[in-house]
């Protein structure tokens, strides 16, 4: 018999009961909340006249609504729009009627809530993870099962603990060779996108291994666990290695003493087996890897700083071809036009792809000791949490932003999508450190270009797309 793929092993340790009709009831370890997907959630319970099973599996905290101006410290009434400030309101008090640990607008500690799982060590190899969220993939960088659920079972989860899921198909996509200077995580996950497109990923939970994801740091394994939604897959993971334990080692959540010790054997054996079976293999070269910028409204629509978009003339499927012209003309773009001159309107560093620590001192390293260029409105740089940013600063990489032109801010999902007031204007070009480039999603009209957080701040400092090597060498 074949062996195990890692995420057969999590399945296992998880799997409660198989149902007659193919699902399986599995175990939650770790659910994390926030103010968008919970509100129904919690009324449901309250009708139901239940409580959460387990509390402290629970972790909440407030993102996608919140303000990123400094003036948000004078509390949750300093929110002006309405729909916002009540999923803030609603989510404290739903908190603290249940008993459930939340990290408020103002605590140091909130965060998006794909930062601030692994920061606060509540997320752990070996867990279930789940978040009414897609994003919740960014958690199975820690060797951990993570995906995002709906409303109706986020429900489910805080009265049962369980949930009802069925068994997915097992995908690896391996990265061998050593990435060139200059390109990134982010890199990485838009090339595999950009090569196995929007679907690639349907139905499969998806490990990228390979000797260039064992280089990446934590951070970076995040950043690719993050879009495997984007390919089509609800599920990203990388396999434990030392890099995970040191990582997890002394956050608040993690265990300790002989605790720790029992953990760290156990997690040690969450890689996928020597002969185990996937049943679909995608294999990319590090080396053929270049920093990328996505030209259109869909991930997929990607391609290398060094090329040039794509002229709908030459496409001879008819689906193809209309659906490059749609994106072009939304854009603004016009066929073959090198994307180097793609003129930057605004700047976002940030969001739960590009918000870590090693995401800002990337940045801070292109943006230092130069200005922004003046064509840029507005370039933003928006720390994932209340750590995060407390670490840049004291590493002084907020005077470097600031000196350079750019705004600091407080922590949240910010401009990477337009739930709070960090918005684009209609026919603004961004350069973007975040996830989607769908119509409007970053405000009504806005165009988002997917990049790097090097990238990004290298578009901040010449206004317009550039290859960040350049100014690194
Ligand atoms: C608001 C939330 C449900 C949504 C998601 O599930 O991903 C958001 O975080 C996003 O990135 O689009
Ligand atoms: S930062 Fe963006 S992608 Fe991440 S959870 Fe917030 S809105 Fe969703």
């Amino acid at each position: 018999m074949a062996g195990k793929t890692l995420y057969d092993k999590l399945w296992e340790m998880h799997e409660v009961k198989r149902r007659d009709d193919g699902s399986s009831l599995i175990y939650i370890d770790r659910h994390i909340l926030h103010e968008v997907t919970s509100p129904q959630a919690f009324e449901g319970l309250r009708l139901a006249g239940r409580k959460p099973w387990r509390i402290d599996a629970n972790i909440a905290t407030v993102d996608h609504n919140v303000p990123t101006t400094p003036d948000r410290k004078g509390g949750v009434q300093t929110i002006a729009d309405d729909t916002s400030r009540i999923q803030v309101q609603t989510l404290d008090e739903n908190c603290d009627e249940f008993g459930i640990l939340e990290f408020k607008m103002n605590d140091v500690r909130q965060g998006i809530v794909h930062v601030i799982g692994p920061e606060q060590g509540a997320t752990l190899p070996g867990m279930t993870v789940v978040c009414g969220d897609s994003h919740t993939s960014t958690h199975g960088a820690f060797g951990a099962l993570a995906h995002g659920i709906g409303t109706s079972e986020v429900e489910h989860v805080l009265a049962t603990q369980c949930l009802i899921a069925k068994k997915m198909k097992n995908m690896q996509v391996r990265v061998e060779g050593r990435l060139p200077f200059g390109v990134t995580a982010k890199d990485i996950v838009l090339a595999v996108i950009g090569k196995i497109g929007t679907a690639g990923g349907n139905g499969h939970a998806l490990e990228f291994a390979g000797s260039a994801i064992r280089e990446l740091s934590m951070e970076g394994r995040m950043t690719i666990c993050n879009m495997a939604i984007e390919a089509g897959a609800r599920v990203g993971m990388v396999a434990v290695d030392e890099k995970t334990i040191e990582y997890v080692k002394g956050r608040p959540y993690a265990p300790k003493g002989d605790d720790w010790e029992m953990a760290v054997a156990q997690w040690r054996e969450l890689v996928s087996d020597a002969d185990a079976h996937f049943d679909t293999v995608i294999e990319l070269k590090a080396e053929d890897i270049k920093p990328q910028v996505s030209w259109g409204t869909s991930p997929e629509m990607v391609l290398a700083v060094d090329e040039r978009v794509p002229d709908p003339a030459a496409e001879t499927d008819s689906v193809k071809r209309g659906s490059i012209e749609r994106a072009l003309k939304y854009m603004g773009l016009t066929a073959s036009q090198p994307i180097t001159e793609i003129k930057v309107d605004r700047v976002f560093i940030g969001s739960c792809t590009n918000s870590r620590i090693e995401d800002l001192r990337d940045a801070a390293a292109v943006a230092k000791g130069r200005k922004v260029a003046g064509n840029i409105k507005q370039a933003l740089v928006v720390p994932g949490s209340g750590l995060v940013k407390q670490q840049a600063e004291e590493e002084g990489l907020d005077k470097v932003f600031i000196e350079a032109g750019f705004e600091w801010r407080e922590p949240g999902c910010s401009m990477c999508l337009a739930m709070n007031p960090d918005k684009l204007g209609s026919g603004e070009h961004c350069a973007s450190t975040s996830n989607r480039n769908f119509e409007g999603r970053q405000g009504n009209g806005g165009r988002t270009h997917l990049v790097s957080p090097a990238m990004a701040a290298a578009a901040a400092v010449t206004g317009h797309f550039v290859d960040v090597r350049e100014l690194l060498s």
